[in-house]
């Protein structure tokens, strides 16, 4: 900004200053003035160096200099409302301070993206009209008989929309001739959420149920936990819907939070269907404008439920009466690309700041939350049985350790499977790993194809005839010949979804195979349309990854099958036991769901770890106490906090330099600090150090005190913020990180 246009503060020129966030990756927000006072909240344009861009005025000053002085001004002023509330303000600002991401980045992670430009938000409203109360009214009416059938089509005191209008026959003449008679005006209505009235009867409660909505309805306007584990099928669903039901009724909102996109429409039909109350669903497979006008309609206050995948936890939603997040275990509730947050975090401060019950539904609940409930900060809710009346699928562990590279099945699997579908029942073959083969290799000289970009092997693909790498998404023509030693025999190594549908389609070419995966569901509709086919109840095998495991209702299916689930047994990474014996149960329960008894046979080369025992007795409980033992001894989350300090650089290895003083300056602050209690880690390369050509590297932190941790990341991120982020060097703060990368 050039000192000419810079405003000047004079005792009599008022001027108001604000703090305004602009969606940059800065630690601070910008002081700017302008002429007069702007809520909020607003959405302004600012001019940063050579740029203008979109702020969000996130402080007003209340300062009056002693001395005259410049400052720059706001240049525009988009809208005539505020875009967020404080709410979302002081969320944003709670969660840049305690996860380190750069307020704006942040603020503006949480809106659609329509929203991030300059585009005004009556741009989104629709044209109505509005009755003006004339006096003369009646008179000017009279022999006019369109005119008064049009006038009378008109909410009494709220808006009506042109297109209500259009619908019900009336002209745009006309409504143009009462216009000019002064009897109604134009104006713009602002999104508003609409339902459909329909209700079916409600399902009848069972005790466990009952007393789950009842401690939760109890604790209204009021802040508190609860962890509502309930095994799989036992109508966790149906106790969110009746709390919803019971704050919806005292004209409350209630926020629904889902791991995945995939998720949150089954969830609307369902609870559309009980509810005489709008059901909003957010997420990031809508267009923009339709996001947007989603997101504008949680502006209002009348009572709603909104269903959102992550980042719908900070939507406005002034009237909040409840949060929930359903399958709270789940990793996608931490952004683990770029701005980094964990919305169960989030979720649960916005719920503390408001002062309101925020319930965390799991079957198999993350080790942090049952410590929590261990150590009584939450509630404890449980639904022991499942809500049919069925009972947990029998369980079976085949060795998978004689096959032969190419078999994919035991005898005794494919003989289950047979017998599922002769007595026109389903089966669920599930396998965390899409495409036809991992690794494409040469049998003479053993070349494995890998990525140019990436330290990783590239994934053959055999519907789009290409390999492709899954950390990059660079796609490569299938090579006809060994690159290194020019022989023409290449195979496929191992096996992934599209493999074992083929397998299947040669085994049981009497039944449809039905594949669900990122790559079989990128077209609109594709997800319904399986849904449905499953629904139908005919026999079929279902081949899916992670997308087939949680959330869906299929009575008819009552065999699951998984296959390669060793990796998760000896991963160096100490989440791995959790994560893989929550997927094991989750993809078991969707099982033997309804009147048909279900079983689960898990393939694999390690019949006796204890891992497959616990679940063998379905006992996450036990597993839970054992991991934690061994946690608390060894010092790992949820008994020491962690925090990693990420850096990457493009070709070389710069970014390994940096962190490497960077280690040497925390090492050295603690040695002048003898009684802190922070470990600080070697620099180490991340567990793909090689991705787009981008080498990574990071230090791990970790402490049993989190105010100490969040000391040494300060320290940590005052060094790095003499590291400019650059084209070619890029650094993030990551608390309570999910991976090593
Ligand atoms: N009180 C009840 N009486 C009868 N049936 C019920 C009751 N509550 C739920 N159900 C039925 O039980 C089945 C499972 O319920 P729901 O999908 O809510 O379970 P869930 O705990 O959310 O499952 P999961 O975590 O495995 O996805 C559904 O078919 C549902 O209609
Ligand atoms: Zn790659």
């Amino acid at each position: 900004m050039s000192e000419q246009t810079s405003l000047l503060l004079t005792s009599d020129n008022p001027l108001y200053f604000f703090e305004i966030a602009i969606n940059r990756p800065l630690f601070q927000s910008f002081t700017y003035a302008f002429k007069k006072d702007i809520p909020m909240g607003s959405r302004v344009i600012v001019t940063v160096g050579n740029s203008t861009e979109v702020g969000i005025v996130i402080e007003k000053h209340l300062i009056t200099p002693e001395v005259d002085f410049s400052i720059n001004p706001i240049d525009e002023v988009i809208d005539d409302t505020p875009t967020v509330n404080s709410e979302v303000i002081e969320i944003a600002k709670w969660t840049s301070q305690y996860f380190f991401q750069p307020i704006g980045e942040l603020l503006f992670t949480f809106l659609p993206n329509y929203l991030k430009q300059a585009k005004p938000l009556n741009s989104l409203y629709t044209e109505g009209y509005l009755r003006t109360n004339h006096p003369q009214t009646e008179s000017l009416l009279k022999n006019a008989k369109k005119q008064q059938e049009a006038f009378n089509l008109l909410n009494e005191n709220a808006p009506t929309s042109k297109s209500t209008l259009l619908a019900q026959g009336i002209k745009s003449n006309t409504l143009l001739e009462l216009c000019k008679k002064g009897l109604i005006e134009k104006t713009l209505i602002p999104p508003t959420p609409s339902y459909t009235s329909e209700s079916n009867a409600p399902l009848k409660l069972n005790q466990e149920q009952t007393n789950a909505v009842q401690a939760v309805v109890e604790h209204k306007d009021q802040f508190g936990c609860f962890l509502l584990e309930g095994i799989t099928g036992s109508g966790k669903t149906e106790v969110y819907l009746h709390i919803c039901k019971s704050f919806l009724s005292v004209g409350q909102q209630v926020l629904l939070l889902v791991p995945e996109i995939g998720l949150t429409s089954q969830l609307a039909e369902r609870l559309e269907s009980q509810l005489n109350t709008p059901v909003i669903t957010l997420h990031s497979n809508l267009a923009n404008k339709e996001r947007a006008s989603r997101w504008l309609q949680t502006q209002q206050s009348q009572p709603m439920v909104i269903i959102g995948t992550r980042s719908a936890v900070a939507c406005p939603l002034p009237n909040l009466g409840c949060i929930i997040l359903d399958e709270e275990h789940d990793s996608s509730f931490k952004q683990q690309e770029g701005i980094r947050y964990h919305s169960r975090s989030v979720a649960i401060k916005r719920a503390q700041l408001r002062g309101l019950p925020v319930v965390l539904g799991s079957a198999t609940p993350s080790l942090e939350t049952l410590t929590n409930t261990y150590q009584q900060r939450f509630q404890h809710l449980r639904l022991t049985k499942r809500a049919t009346g069925a009972r947990l699928p029998k369980t079976q562990i085949q060795d998978a350790s004689t096959l032969n590279p190419d078999q994919i099945f035991t005898a005794d699997t494919l003989s289950t499977i047979k017998a599922t579908l002769a007595s026109k029942q389903q089966v669920l073959v599930f396998i965390n790993r899409r495409g036809f083969a991992p690794t494409l290799q040469c049998n003479q000289c053993h070349w494995v194809a890998e990525c140019e970009q990436c330290d990783v092997a590239l994934t053959l693909h055999q519907s789009t005839n290409s390999m492709d790498c899954h950390h990059c998404e660079a796609k490569h023509p299938i090579p006809k010949r060994c690159p290194k030693c020019n022989s023409p025999y290449l195979s496929p190594l191992g096996y992934g979804t599209e493999r074992i549908e083929h397998e299947l389609i040669q085994t049981f070419p009497d039944f449809p195979i039905i594949r669900m995966d990122r790559d079989s569901t990128q077209n609109k509709g594709s997800l319904e349309k399986i849904r449905n086919q499953l629904l139908e109840d005919s026999p079929c095998i279902l081949v899916g990854t992670q997308m087939v495991a949680k959330g869906h209702n299929f009575p008819n299916l009552t065999l699951t099958v998984v296959l390669n689930c060793d990796n998760g047994l000896y991963s160096q990474d100490f989440r791995a036991k959790e994560t893989l014996l929550q997927n094991l149960i989750q993809v078991g329960g969707r099982s033997g769901r309804a009147d048909k008894p279900g079983q689960v046979i898990i393939q694999t080369s390690f019949v006796d770890h204890p891992l497959l025992k616990f679940f063998e007795q379905q006992d996450y409980q036990g597993f839970a106490k054992e991991e934690l033992t061994h946690r608390k001894n060894i010092g790992l989350p949820p008994y020491h906090h962690q925090a990693a300090i990420r850096m990457q650089s493009l070709m070389d290895n710069k970014a390994f330099t940096q962190l490497m003083s960077l280690e040497q300056a925390l090492k050295t602050y603690k040695t002048n600090h003898p009684g802190d209690n922070v470990e600080i880690s070697l620099t180490m390369p991340a567990a793909i150090e090689r991705k787009s050509n981008w080498y990574r590297y990071l230090i791990m932190l970790s402490s049993p005190d989190r105010k100490q941790l969040h000391h040494y990341l300060n320290v940590a991120h005052h060094f790095l913020i003499q590291t400019p982020r650059t084209r070619k060097l890029k650094w993030v703060i990551d608390v309570d990180p999910l991976d090593t990368w």
